[in-house]
Order: C-alpha cells, then structure tokens, then sequence
C-alpha cells in the first residue's frame, strides 16, 4: 500500500466533534464541520494528482478561504500504509459523527457517520477510522471526553491525521434499501435512554424513514424520506421497541372471540342500539385482545408505481358509529359518480317496498347466508332483530372490477380481512373533534341519535371514548386521520386526499404488497400479522 495523504478542508462557524456518548457541546453549541475543499496528493498516479488538482483548481476559482496548508513533512515519512489528513473549517452544518474508544486497542475511532451529515457527504471519514491526532496532538491513551477540549480549542480549523478503516461497503442500490413506516410517535427528548438526544430523529406515525443501519441490536440509523435536508440519526430499533412495551405491558393471553362485529347503525337500517351499548361492547372486546396483539413498532414499505392497468385502491373508512363515516361517504359519491361507487350488502330480512334488489341489498335466504359464512366470503357480518347482514369480499371486487374506487365502511378489526395485495387498502380514520365541537356541530345539524329519548351528551361522550380506543388498538393501519368536526372542512380535506392518493403515481406501500415472491412477503412482513 502505497501512503495516501488527503487534505480536505470545512468551513465551520462552531467546532463541532463528539463521540459515543460522548456527544458534545463544549460551548454549549454544537461544533460542526461542512466539507468545502478537497486537496489530494498520492503516489498512486499523476492522472489522479491531475483530475484532483483540476477539482482543486475549480473550486478554489471561487474564491474560498482559507488557503491550504502546505502539507506537512512528517506525513510522507509515516510508517503506516495510509494515512489521511483532514483539515475542517467550522460551520454550521454538524459533522454527524461520534467517536469511542476500542477497548481493545485502546485507539480512538469513528463510531458512526450519520447519512447526510457533513463527515458522510465528504465521502472522506468513515465508520472505523482511527483517529490519530487533533491538531498535532497525539490521541493516544487519551479517551473520547478528553479529546473535545482539543477541538473546542481550534479557533478556525481543525486537523486530524486519521488511519482509515480496512474495508469500505458499497452503496446499497435503491431495491437493497429498506425503508420503513413508523408505527408510532417517536420523540428523542423524552426517552431517558437515547445515548444522545443530538444524534436521535424524531418522527410521527406515517412517516416513511430510510432505515441506513441495523448494525446495532438496539439504536439503528434512519432518516426521513423525501426530506433533503435529512440527515441520518439514531431511533430505537424494532427489537428495542418491542422489548420496552412488553416489559411495560405484561402480555394476556389472547381470548377467542365469537363474532363480534359491531354492526353500524347505517349498515344495518334496522332498529338502533344504543351508542352507549355499542361502545360497551367494544370496550369488552378491545380489553380482551389488547395485551394479545404485538407492539407496533416499523413496517417495511415500498415505492409503488400504480400502472394504468391496475386496480384503484380500495378506500376503507372507519370510525365510531355515529362519527360521521356515511355522511362523508354520501357526498363524496354525489361529488364524483364515476369515481367513486360502494358496496351493497347482503341481508337475510325480508325487502321492503321501496328497496331494489342489488340496489340497497342483495337480498338472499339464511342457508345462502350461512354457506358464504362458512366460506369465508364476509369481510364483516352480524346479525340484528333476528337478520343477518353482511359485507362480501365479491362485492368489493365486483366494484373496484368496474374501475371505480370502491368505499368500504368496517369496523377497524375488519381491516385485515382487506389488507392484502389485490385491495392495497388505503385507510381513513374518521374521529369526533372535542365534545365543545360536537356539541356546536351537531345540534346545529339536527344531528340523528339512535334513540328517540338518548342523552346526546353521553353519545359525544362514548364517541369520542370509542374513537380513542380504536385509534390505540388500531391506529398503526390508519394512512389517514380526518377529524370531522365542521362537516364541509371534513368532507373537503378527505377528497383532496383521496384525490391525491388517487393521482400519485408513486405510493408508499408494504413491502409485501409489491413482493413478487410470496416467500419475500412473508419474510417482509411476517412481523404484520400479530399486529392487526
Ligand atoms: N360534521 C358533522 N356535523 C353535523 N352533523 C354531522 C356531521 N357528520 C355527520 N353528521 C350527522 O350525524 C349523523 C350520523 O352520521 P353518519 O350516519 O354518517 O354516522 P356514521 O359514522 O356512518 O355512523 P353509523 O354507521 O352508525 O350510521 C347523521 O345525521 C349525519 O348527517
């Protein structure tokens, strides 16, 4: 190996340098570094001296200061195989990197560079790299708190003789990323265990994040997708995740629940129950199943590009009974015909008058109910006032055949039944606004109780109590959250997203939706399936 001498030069406004947990501040501002200049002599060949010096010569037309440093003597005489020294000059921008001590050299070394930050875009310090000396100081026997005094030193530069790292991996192509949907709010300045609140990304459920590094069982490096200013920084891993809420939440034994489905009083058009008896219910079914079901951490996603030929999503609305879902669903029918079109139930009552068969039900005898019943053709069903009724898988591909977008209204425990390849479902939560804002809203509309004589103000109240329990039960499915106070602001903010989602030729989806391989499916997302 041939010595390799790399001068590169940052400007900076604040030195910036920090190392596992030892992440610092020595001015209480963050020393960072910004790459500006790279100037290389090597042995290696002067057509490399020359392209490099070309680079040189063009950036340095532009004016920057300061002027290289000559490059010093000692350097070329080093014993070592390659060794780099790399000059930075403060800004604002940090380096994104940390340093720790190896316990077993005792040598200090960059423990992590973080994607997008200043040290990962100059392509010149990498993970592994041994720092040597600061400023001519050498590092040896020093550990990681004492190295900062010497950089907070450094007025305008600082120089860094560096041994680098043996092996280099290659860029991963863009279908060897992994990027992942959070499935939960993650905010670094409330969790005592970070190692460094610097270093950490917050993010929101929803969000898309590139996941850069999995090295590490308990910290992985991510950073937002679409986001050009972001950089890589820590987020706790899926493992680390898991393990935090189970120990919180011991585990209860799942329950085998009958078919419960809470039949919405729009659905079943017959006598209506109670909100307060519905939600009832659902707390019962919700308390038995919850410490059952797999703390929702990531999801990996893909990009999917929806090809003419295929298929609409389907739309799935969900919410408590009473919230707003068939409302919001009426006018975005009457707003677009030919877009938008529903599902018609099958029931087992008897037709009234002004019903059509087909139109309002497919009206079918109960030995015809039953046998789809056993063939597992219902996404949702129920009985009521002695009645089945139920929503088929048929119906729902009968209409997204006619190339609408179909809207189907389940019960959020419903959703998995749909959560498959051929109905990427996309799905909206609908939730009460606060009890003020239902109390305006409603009385202003007339609003429909289900029972002549029912305290509306216990209904707003079991709304609202129902809305917060789906959404904690299943709020890692919902792409969408619509609160439906003011009912035309409602019905505008969920056309334009429809809308959007309906134009965008690039989605993000689960990776097991665009797998072609059933094996790499379930490799992807074999981690869903205790989730929903
Ligand atoms: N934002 C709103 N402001 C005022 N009234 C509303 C609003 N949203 C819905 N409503 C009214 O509330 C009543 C119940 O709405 P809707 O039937 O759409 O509820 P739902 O969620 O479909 O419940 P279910 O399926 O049990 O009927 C209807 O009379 C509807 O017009």
């Amino acid at each position: 190996m041939f010595p390799l001498l790399l001068i590169l030069y940052y400007y900076s406004k604040f030195p910036f340098f920090g190392g596992e947990m030892y992440f610092v501040q020595p001015h209480s501002e963050r020393l960072t570094f910004i790459p500006n200049v790279v100037f290389l002599q090597t042995k290696l060949g002067v057509s490399r001296c020359q392209s490099l010096l070309c680079v040189h010569d063009a950036v340095a037309q532009r004016d920057f200061e300061p002027a290289l440093p000559p490059i010093p003597d000692d350097v070329l005489d080093d014993e070592e195989d390659s060794v780099k020294i790399v000059s930075l000059v403060k800004t604002k921008e940090p380096l994104g990197a940390t340093i720790k001590r190896d316990e077993s050299t005792g040598a200090i070394v960059v423990a992590r560079i973080m994607k997008g930050g200043a040290a990962d875009k100059s392509g010149l310090i990498h993970e592994g790299d041994e720092l040597k000396e600061v400023n001519g100081v050498s590092l040896q026997h020093r550990k990681p708190k004492e190295i900062l005094p010497l950089l907070a030193r450094s007025k305008s530069e600082v120089k860094f003789k560096i041994i680098p790292a043996l092996c280099t991996e290659e860029e991963p192509t863009d279908k060897e990323k992994l990027f992942v949907r959070a499935l939960f709010d993650y905010d670094p300045s409330e969790d005592p265990t970070i190692p460094c609140k610097d270093a950490a990304v917050a993010f929101k459920r929803g969000d898309v994040l590139q996941i850069v590094s999995t090295e590490d069982d308990t910290w992985w490096q991510a950073c937002h997708v679409g986001d050009s200013n972001s950089r890589a920084g820590l987020i706790p891993s899926h493992f680390f995740v898991r393990i935090r809420i189970l120990l919180r939440k011991p585990c209860v034994k799942s329950r085998v629940i009958g078919n419960i489905t809470g039949l919405r009083r729009s659905f079943r058009l017959g006598r209506k129950a109670s909100w307060a008896t519905e939600a009832a219910r659902f707390r019962r079914w919700s308390t038995g199943v919850h410490g059952s079901i797999c703390p929702p951490t990531y999801i990996e996603v893909m990009r999917y590009h929806r090809e003419p030929k295929d298929r609409h999503r389907l739309v799935v609305l969900v919410g408590p009974s009473g919230v707003g879902v068939n409302e919001l669903k009426r006018r975005l029918l009457i707003s677009n015909p030919d877009r938008y079109g529903v599902t018609v139930p099958y029931t087992t009552r008897e037709k009234r008058r002004q019903e059509s068969e087909g139109v309002d039900y497919h009206f079918v005898p109960v030995h015809m109910f039953e046998e789809l019943i056993l063939d597992h053709r219902f996404i949702e069903y129920g009985s009521h006032g002695g009645h089945y009724y139920g929503t088929s898988l048929d119906s729902v591909h009968r209409m997204m055949a006619e190339g609408k977008v179909c809207l189907l209204d389940v019960h959020p425990s419903k959703i998995k039944r749909v959560y498959t390849s051929e109905f990427k479902p996309y799905v909206v939560f609908v939730k009460p606004p606060c009890i003020e804002e239902l109390r305006v809203t409603r009385r202003r509309a007339k609003f429909v109780c289900d029972e002549e004589d029912a305290n509306p103000e216990e209904n707003f109240e079991d709304m609202i109590d129902m809305a917060e329990s789906m959404e904690t039960q299943y709020g890692h499915l919902f792409d969408r959250v619509i609160v439906n106070g003011d009912i035309a602001t409602a019905f505008r903010a969920l056309r334009a997203d429809l809308e959007r989602i309906y134009e965008a030729e690039i989605q993000w989806v689960p990776a097991d939706w665009t797998c072609s391989s059933p094996a790499n499916a379930r490799r992807s997302c074999s981690h869903l399936a205790g989730w929903i």
